[in-house]
């Protein structure tokens, strides 16, 4: 080789060595940042989260659907419902972390908390511009991005609206592709109705692990899609179909607290005692008042109980 030509080349190569050593290190929208573990999924559905067998099947089948198909026609689009405390952060969190190497860390999660981000309803305006910005130059930088919106039921319904054609069946809008995006959408909505069942349940002496999808389907389409209050009500994400799965999340009760409580020592690399757990548990309320069944808060609040009692 010319010395101009050698030159040349050792740029190329030196240029594609600091890419490659920068893209080892720095997370980038590839297949080294980016894998899904269907095993991995599965297991943590499986050992990490407690009582929600239907949330659990619904979750892994869509996941695993959609992440296996090369050619998705539109994103997946997730709707968790549910009492609070009751693991739809965290199974949002599960996914993230069986998708991305970084899990909720990645550059490529994004969490929209209603109250937080969208705090005045007399912003809506600005706050549409900004979010549809964001959604699409975060997919231009990255087709796999996943977009986590908690509280959807206080997020006011023009801003739902304004993200519903990511959510469509367009093969691209203004030139970029969203289909393989995640949306997933945290609501208490329907959370009443969802317990008003496991408490039939509960009072006709049915095991809870009896309960299916369709047991819940009904009662939970009344209170979300027919309550003013919530904001999907006014929203037509709901008849133009853009939401794939509705997940019901069960009320926890006394025994998945003390799955929680021992889930959160072992985190904690203490060894999980059964008298702590019961006395974390003991100290929580339950309801309905006489019946005392259902954990008020969930699973939520055991980390600083814990302080207290470990
Ligand atoms: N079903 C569950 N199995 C295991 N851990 C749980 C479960 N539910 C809640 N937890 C624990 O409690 C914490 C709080 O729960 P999480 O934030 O997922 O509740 P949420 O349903 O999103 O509540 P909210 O509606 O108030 O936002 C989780 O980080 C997790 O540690």
């Amino acid at each position: 080789f010319d010395p101009i030509t050698t030159t040349v080349l050792v740029g190329v190569g030196t240029a594609a060595l600091g890419r490659t050593i920068y893209n080892y290190f720095h997370e980038s929208c590839d297949k080294k940042w980016i894998a899904f573990n269907a095993t991995g999924l599965q297991t943590d559905l499986d050992e990490k989260l407690f009582g929600q067998h239907i949330a659990s099947r619904i979750v892994l089948k869509a996941v695993n659907g959609f992440m296996n198909n090369e050619n998705p026609k539109k994103p997946l689009v997730l709707s968790l419902h549910g009492w609070t405390g009751t693991g739809k952060n965290f199974v949002s969190k599960l996914i993230a972390e069986n998708v991305y190497k970084e899990g909720m860390h990645s550059s490529f999660v994004h969490l929209f908390t209603s109250t937080l981000h969208f705090p005045h309803p007399s912003q809506i305006a600005t706050y549409k511009s900004q979010l549809q910005q964001w959604i699409k130059g975060n997919i231009s930088n990255c087709e796999r991005s996943l977009f986590i919106f908690d509280e959807m039921d206080k997020m006011h319904p023009g801003l739902i609206d304004s993200i519903k054609p990511y959510l469509d069946y367009y093969d691209k809008l203004d030139g970029v592709s969203y289909r393989k995006s995640i949306f997933i959408f945290l609501s208490n909505a329907g959370g009443e109705s969802i317990v008003e069942t496991a408490l039939d349940f509960w009072r006709a002496g049915r095991d809870r692990e009896e309960m299916e999808l369709k047991d819940l389907e009904t009662s939970l389409s009344l209170s979300v899609f027919n309550n003013n209050k919530s904001g999907f009500y006014r929203t037509s994400l709901i008849d133009k179909n853009l939401v794939d799965f509705f997940v019901p999340f069960l009320p926890l009760e006394y025994k998945h607290i003390i799955q929680c409580t021992k889930a959160e020592m072992k985190a904690r690399g203490l060894e999980p005692d059964q008298n702590v757990a019961n006395k974390v548990a003991k100290d929580l309320v339950y309801f309905p008042k006489f019946d005392r069944v259902f954990s008020v808060k969930g699973c939520k609040t055991i980390d600083s109980k814990l302080d207290y009692y470990a």
